[in-house]
């Protein structure tokens, strides 16, 4: 499992941002969250992912903390991937970072061989975010945090990316937390829905 307890969160002591947030997230599970611009989505996602610290509260990995160094069970990818990504590496060093086999995601999400050779600008934003996807797609990943991954994105690319993705989060018993304004989409693709934020 995955839980926020009680999460307290402000950027600036005097503007409360997150107070008391709980949620809990089981293997398997694809849990939508949706809400308004600006009420904290983002915000609770780079908590559970351990990229921000709780003022209060605390995130739970299998009744553990989060580790502290080494591969983070829990991923996070971003609606503008190359953020994630050094532009100074090919996308190949990019991928193989982390020493996995990504050969069943290469040609699930149709990444082409030529890709492997440019550097993160010389790809589009579709393309980026398969490759984004597929970098976080292994068996270290245990809870994906998705943060409107599919928001910038064409139908096609974004039916692609959700066709291939939702197998792998079932198949793997990963758990997801997708993010998103967009209702509709989470309604499709989400086993349930949270409405944590939906009146801040
Ligand atoms: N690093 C930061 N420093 C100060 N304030 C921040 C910082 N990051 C975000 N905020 C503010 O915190 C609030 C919540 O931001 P967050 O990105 O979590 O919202 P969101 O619900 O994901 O919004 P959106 O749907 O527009 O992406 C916003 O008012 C934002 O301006």
């Amino acid at each position: 499992m995955l839980e926020a307890k009680s999460l307290i969160f402000r950027y600036q002591p005097a503007t409360p941002l997150l107070e008391g947030i709980n949620l809990t997230i089981h293997p398997g599970e694809i849990v939508g969250l949706p809400g308004a611009s600006g009420c904290g989505k983002s915000t609770f996602g780079r908590l559970l992912a351990g990229y921000l610290s709780p003022q209060g509260g605390k995130v739970l990995y299998e009744n553990s903390p989060l580790p502290n160094s080494g591969y983070c069970p829990v991923q996070m990818v971003f609606q503008h991937p190359e953020a994630s990504m050094n532009p100074r590496w090919k996308i190949k060093k990019i991928l193989t970072e982390g020493n996995q086999d990504y050969t069943a995601q290469l040609q699930q999400f149709g990444i082409h061989s030529s890709w492997l050779e440019r550097y993160p600008h010389e790809l589009s934003g579709g393309e980026l975010q398969r490759i984004a996807l597929t970098r976080v797609m292994t068996n270290n990943t245990r809870y994906l945090i998705a943060d409107e991954i599919t928001a910038s994105l064409d139908p096609n690319t974004q039916a692609l990316i959700w066709q291939n993705l939702i197998p792998w989060i079932k198949t793997n018993q990963i758990g997801l937390l997708a993010i998103s304004h967009d209702e509709n989409l989470l309604a499709r693709i989400s086993d349930r829905l949270v409405h944590t934020f939906a009146t801040q």
